[in-house]
């Protein structure tokens, strides 16, 4: 359990991103409270993933502000910075395992902050963390697969694998890079409602972007929208229609066959993965 709110975990201010000639990041400001489980919506391209970069540290802002935890993240360094990253967990679409390794030592490998020096193996680990470690397996359901190659396990196994590793940092912040974007829709809805299921137990703030529309408004207790890397939509899901966020992509469609066009595109799924045709931005 965490400590309670004592104003917003995260909080951005006029964060602006431009690499090279492209704006990233267009002047966002949000504010991300305790406990709150919010989902990131946009075409591809919109900045999704930047504006999570940005909240761990691993991409600097070309202006504005990010603070995350109380602390201003850019200009955090060394120790710092480390300490900031052992309170957010990652977790990414292409989960990050090493296949090789077993499932248990991946999940050890959270907790490589809290250790000096490299590890070789399992013995090479305090038992106490490896409890922790199979604790967190049973949590994800996992526990019979801890001896199990990582890259054995399926898709949806290796996310909660990868969620269980996230959980040895003990986060106060989880971020979700499209975890659901290599599965099929039951491994998809059995790693979100784990990630919720843990987000509530633990009182964990969570940002989570994703592709699919009706996921994210039954899943998150708030949308935000971005859209060529400006916020175009900030509300909480509960009551929202479909209809509505689809604004964010560009239009309002209409028919069910136009809103699955633009779910599909929106995955990248599409040709191009940029903006559906006719779209006026
Ligand atoms: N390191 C980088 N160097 C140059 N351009 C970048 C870099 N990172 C992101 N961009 C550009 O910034 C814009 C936003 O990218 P970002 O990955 O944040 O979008 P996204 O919404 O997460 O997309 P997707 O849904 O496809 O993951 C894109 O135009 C992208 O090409």
């Amino acid at each position: 359990m965490h400590p309670t709110p004592t104003g917003p975990v995260i909080e951005i201010d006029g964060l602006t991103k431009r690499f090279g000639d492209t704006t990233a990041l267009d002047d966002v400001s949000l504010r991300v409270h305790r406990g709150e489980v919010a989902v990131l919506l946009g075409l591809s391209g919109s900045g999704k993933s930047t504006l999570l970069r940005h909240i761990d540290g691993l991409e600097a802002p070309s202006s504005g502000t990010v603070r995350v935890l109380g602390a201003e993240v850019p200009r955090l360094r060394g120790r710092a910075l480390r300490g900031l990253r052992h309170r957010v967990g990652f977790i990414f679409q292409q989960f990050e395992l090493v296949g090789p390794l077993t499932v248990l030592e991946n999940v050890l490998s959270g907790a490589l902050g809290d250790l000096r020096g490299p590890r070789l193996g399992l013995f090479s680990y305090p038992r106490a963390l490896k409890h922790r470690a199979l604790a967190h397996l049973e949590r994800v359901g996992l526990l019979d697969r801890a001896y199990q190659r990582a890259d054995t396990l399926s898709g949806g196994q290796q996310q909660r694998v990868a969620i269980a590793r996230a959980l040895m940092q003990n986060p106060e912040v989880l971020l979700a890079d499209e975890p659901v974007a290599s599965l099929d829709p039951e491994s998809s809805a059995q790693v979100m409602a784990l990630i919720r299921e843990i987000a509530a137990a633990d009182g964990l703030t969570v940002l989570c972007t994703l592709h699919q529309v009706d996921l994210a408004i039954s899943w998150a207790d708030r949308i935000v929208g971005l859209r060529h890397g400006a916020l175009v939509l900030d509300t909480p899901a509960e009551g929202l229609s479909r209809a509505e966020v689809m604004e964010i992509y560009g239009r309002v469609a209409t028919s069910t066959a136009e809103l699955e066009a633009v779910d599909v595109e929106a995955a990248g799924l599409g040709a191009s993965g940029r903006e559906p045709a006719g779209v006026s931005a």
